[in-house]
This record gives C-alpha cells, sequence and structure tokens, in this order.
C-alpha cells in the first residue's frame, strides 16, 4: 500500500510507497496513461529517460499487461544526459536502456534518438540539439508557447544524493544556462567526466516529469529540494526542477523520503 501522497500547493505532486515493488507497478501505469493520453492527442509519445535505477524501475512496462496495451509503434525516445562514451560501453546510459528496457518492447529503432558517440562531448550536445529541433519542427516534439523550448510529454529524471538531475550537479555554471536546450559538461563530479544534457529550461517546458528517487542516500537531498527550507541551504538542481505549465511528481520510496517534513510520511 503507498504510504502517503500529497498534491502540495503548487501542482507538485509526493507520491511515497513502502516497498519497491509498489512504485514500480505504480510508474508504470502512470507512464502508459502518458502515452495513450499523449497518442490520443498527438499521434506520437515524446519520451525522454534518464540513467541510473530508473531502467529497472520503468522494467513492468515490458510486462504483462503493457507489453501489449502500450502503442509502442508511436514512441520516441529521447536521453535527458548521456555520458560521453561509445554505446556499448558499461558507462552508457543508451546501453542501460537498450538492455534493460527497449530491446524488450517494440519500438521502432529508428525512433530512438540516441547521442552522437564519435565527436566531442560538445559536438555532441550539438547534434543533438538540431536532431531535436528537426523533430520540433514536424511535431514529433510538441513546442512550449511560453518558451519556444521543445515540450517533451514526459521527462523522467532520478536525483543523485547531492541533489544532481540530468546531469546539472550543484554549484555548477550551466545551472544558469537559459539559451541552449542541450549543452555539455567535461568537468561532472560525477564519473565519467564528459557528458551531454538536457538544460533546466527543456526539463521545465515538459507536460510531465516524474523523479523518481529511492535509498536513504538521497534522503537529505530530498528534503532538501521538496521541503520548504529556506535561503540558506547547499544548492539543489533537483528543487530547480519546476515546470512551468507541466506537471511534476515526485516517486519515492520511504528511505528516500524518511527525511520529508510531512507528518503522514511513517503511516
Ligand atoms: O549519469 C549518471 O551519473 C547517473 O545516471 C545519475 O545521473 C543518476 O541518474 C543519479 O545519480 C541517480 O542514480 P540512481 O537512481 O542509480 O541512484
Amino acid at each position: 500500500m503507498m504510504a502517503f501522497s500529497g498534491a502540495k500547493e503548487d501542482g507538485r505532486e509526493v507520491k511515497i510507497y513502502e516497498y519497491l515493488d509498489e512504485l514500480s507497478t505504480d510508474l508504470a501505469e502512470y507512464i502508459s496513461e502518458l502515452s495513450e493520453a499523449s497518442v490520443k492527442e498527438r499521434g506520437v509519445f515524446a519520451i525522454a529517460l534518464s540513467g541510473g535505477s530508473l531502467i529497472s524501475l520503468i522494467r513492468k512496462l515490458c510486462e504483462a499487461p503493457y507489453s501489449k496495451t502500450v502503442d509502442w509503434s508511436k514512441w520516441y525516445i529521447f536521453w535527458v544526459d548521456e555520458r560521453v562514451v561509445a554505446k556499448n560501453h558499461a558507462d552508457s546510459n543508451y546501453k542501460l536502456a537498450k538492455d534493460g528496457f527497449l530491446s524488450k518492447v517494440p519500438i521502432v529503432p529508428s525512433h530512438v534518438h540516441s547521442i552522437n558517440d564519435t565527436v566531442s562531448a560538445e559536438k555532441a550536445a550539438e547534434d543533438y540539439e538540431f536532431v531535436i529541433r528537426q523533430l520540433v519542427r514536424t511535431r514529433v516534439i510538441s513546442v512550449s508557447d511560453v518558451s519556444d523550448c521543445p515540450k517533451f510529454d514526459l521527462i523522467l529524471l532520478g536525483m543523485g544524493p547531492d541533489g544532481h538531475i540530468a546531469s546539472l550537479f550543484p554549484d555548477h555554471s550551466i545551472l544558469d544556462e537559459k539559451d541552449e536546450w542541450v549543452t555539455f559538461v567535461t568537468d561532472s563530479p560525477k564519473p565519467p567526466p564528459e557528458r551531454i544534457t538536457f538544460t533546466l529550461p527543456v526539463i521545465n517546458s515538459a507536460s510531465n516529469v516524474a523523479v523518481v528517487v529511492t535509498g536513504s542516500s538521497k534522503a537529505e537531498a530530498a528534503h532538501l529540494a521538496i521541503d520548504d527550507v529556506g535561503p540558506d541551504v547547499p544548492s539543489s538542481p533537483a528543487k530547480m526542477v519546476q515546470p512551468t505549465k507541466g506537471k511534476l511528481i515526485w516517486y519515492l520510496d520511504k528511505a528516500a523520503a524518511s527525511k520529508l517534513d510531512c507528518t503522514k510520511c511513517s503511516e
């Protein structure tokens, strides 16, 4: 049973689960509902994935009923961030998603938009933004009417114990990037150092954003990102995830939620 689900005043929703199994069941249901709504409305579903434990937490989409009920032929896959390594490298987010998810469902190969792994981080970011621009032009990816940014139907994020999301790390100057859609880092504090990443304006232009966080090592970062903690606290990229018009849902397990300021969290 879900321990707690609360809607905050600003439209955010926080869902807390006793067991990982329930979290991943609900997450699969949520994604399949968004896919259905988006295919109905736009004829396609543009989803951006992150790396980390997220991929195993969406694995139920590969099972019944979703393996049959989801309209996989309408899915277009992107990466919120990617390590600049070869696609067959153990560190590749593409490889992680391919092995754990994409190879198990009938997604059209030409709808899978991974980065160019043969060029520098700077060029890979530029190329990826170009690909996204083309697909915005043809409305495979929708466009935000407030920011002119791409409006992904769903962006799935994980969060590190330092509060990073995508490859947007605390106190890094790319948190201020306003112009680019996709940018790069060559000094990521978490290896590998070279990465490309969506910028905050793109993340915050999405129709739906889900941040999926599990484990006690994330409890402090979840508290800083979700609760009203005032200004004198460490910088939190995750707190900067505030979709302008879209919907934000936090999926937490009990351990990650253990430091939240909510009275019902331990029910
Ligand atoms: O590029 C990376 O280094 C990881 O993909 C990273 O950004 C990850 O998404 C978070 O650290 C959460 O990871 P976990 O959910 O596995 O803890």
